[in-house]
């Protein structure tokens, strides 16, 4: 196995028991991390990657993404700037325009959407179905997402398709379709909100997950106040993600529960929604995770680091709470934070997942949004970029 030894980091954010540490070292050995310290005591290695004073940090951990569709929504986009809400009815144009798509063509569409994630610092992400609706687009699109992610998600519960009555398609969702998708996901979603599934046939939609194997995420409180994060609690998901509306029931039951409140604020700007309250949920203690949600409909983009800033920037987050959030966040509401080879955090035996900020610390990733900052990026120990 080769081992590197990165030297002369300005600022090196660990996320572990070492914290923020200037003037240092890190040291990695194959896929994974082997030590942490100050530059003068860094080990001997194979190889010396000398930084220059830059910022490393973790890989951006996207916890939330839809990569399987193709086409766009830039007309709706455009109407929407103009004055027109946002409505999940366009979920139906992506719909057809991906059933319409050739497999390989969907394979490249989501190959390119992967390298531009890890253009910007993106080490692992997590990716959904959803733009299918019929057992062989959501079968493919699993199938296709498993080639480019080991976190897949099957939210065949997107919308209601044409055609369908809701309970119908609940059933065909939880029975035929659910058959089909299950070799290539481990996470079940439902899109819990008014114009989408009600919170019975969500939570009829959560528990074929669950009898299935799958662990559970939850689309909810995005368009308005709604049950989405209560049930997520109740049934124990992983992550609850939008949150732009939540009660301060709600917020006590995530800080009270290992439910993530995965906050999506690029999906915000896009949408126009109120941000979500991103200080009260810190500050009552809940674990928050920041995401692209990456999406022809509200959210195309897969930069982490603008959701960076626009977390501190519009939603009063703490550069070093945004950065944390886009990283052991997002990991945590992959539960890939503990266990083998674990990400989120640089320290001694995690995944060897990695950046390097062409800036000295990462306060430059708010107080200079948009520019491009990503140096350099590791995946478990292989320089990608
Ligand atoms: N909210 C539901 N689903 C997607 C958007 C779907 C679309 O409009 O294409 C989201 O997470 O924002
Ligand atoms: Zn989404």
């Amino acid at each position: 196995m080769t081992s590197t030894a990165f030297t002369n980091i300005g600022e090196l954010t660990t996320n572990g028991d070492d914290g923020v540490l200037g003037d240092a070292a890190l040291v990695i050995d194959g896929d994974r991390v082997a030590w942490i310290g100050p530059t003068v005591l860094a080990p001997a290695a194979d190889r010396g990657v000398d930084v220059g004073g830059r910022a490393v940090l973790p890989g951006w951990v996207d916890s939330h993404t839809h990569l399987a569709f193709a086409g766009d929504r830039s007309t709706e986009f455009a109407a929407r700037m103009a004055g027109e809400p946002y409505a999940a009815g366009g979920i139906k144009v992506s719909v057809e325009r991906t059933r319409a798509a050739s497999t390989e063509e969907l394979r490249g569409l989501m190959a390119e959407r992967v390298r531009a994630a890890n253009l910007g610092g993106t080490t692992w992400l997590e990716t959904k179905t959803g733009y299918g609706l019929d057992v062989e687009t959501e079968e493919r699109s699993a199938r296709l997402a498993a080639e480019i992610s080991d976190d897949v998600t099957y939210l065949g519960a997107h919308v209601v398709p044409d055609g369908w009555h809701a309970d119908d398609y609940v059933g065909l969702v939880t029975g035929h379709m659910l058959d089909a998708v299950r070799p290539h996901v481990n996470w079940m979603d439902v899109f819990c909100e008014r114009g989408a599934f009600d919170v019975e046939q969500s939570r009829v939609v959560l528990q074929a997950g669950r009898e299935a194997g799958l662990g559970l995420r939850v689309h909810g409180n995005q368009l308005g106040p709604g049950p989405g994060a209560k049930l997520a609690v109740e049934l124990g998901a992983a992550s609850v993600d939008h949150c732009n509306f939540l009660d301060d029931e709600d917020i006590d039951l995530l800080a009270a529960s290992a439910t993530v409140a995965t906050l999506l604020p690029a999906c915000d700007l896009s949408t126009r929604q109120p941000f979500p309250p991103a200080r009260a949920l810190l500050d009552a203690g809940s674990t928050v995770a920041l995401a692209s949600n990456c999406n022809p409909g509200t959210s195309y983009t897969t930069s982490m680091a603008f959701c960076v800033a626009t977390a501190v920037l519009q939603m009063r987050m703490t550069v070093e709470e945004a950065v944390w959030s886009a990283t052991m966040g997002g990991a945590i509401a992959l539960r890939r934070h503990e266990g083998e080879l674990p990400i989120g955090a640089l320290a001694p035996g995690s995944r060897a997942d990695l950046q390097v900020l062409d800036a000295p610390s990462v306060t430059h990733l708010a107080y200079r949004p948009g520019m491009q900052l990503t140096h350099s990026v590791w995946q478990a120990g292989r320089r990608i970029v």
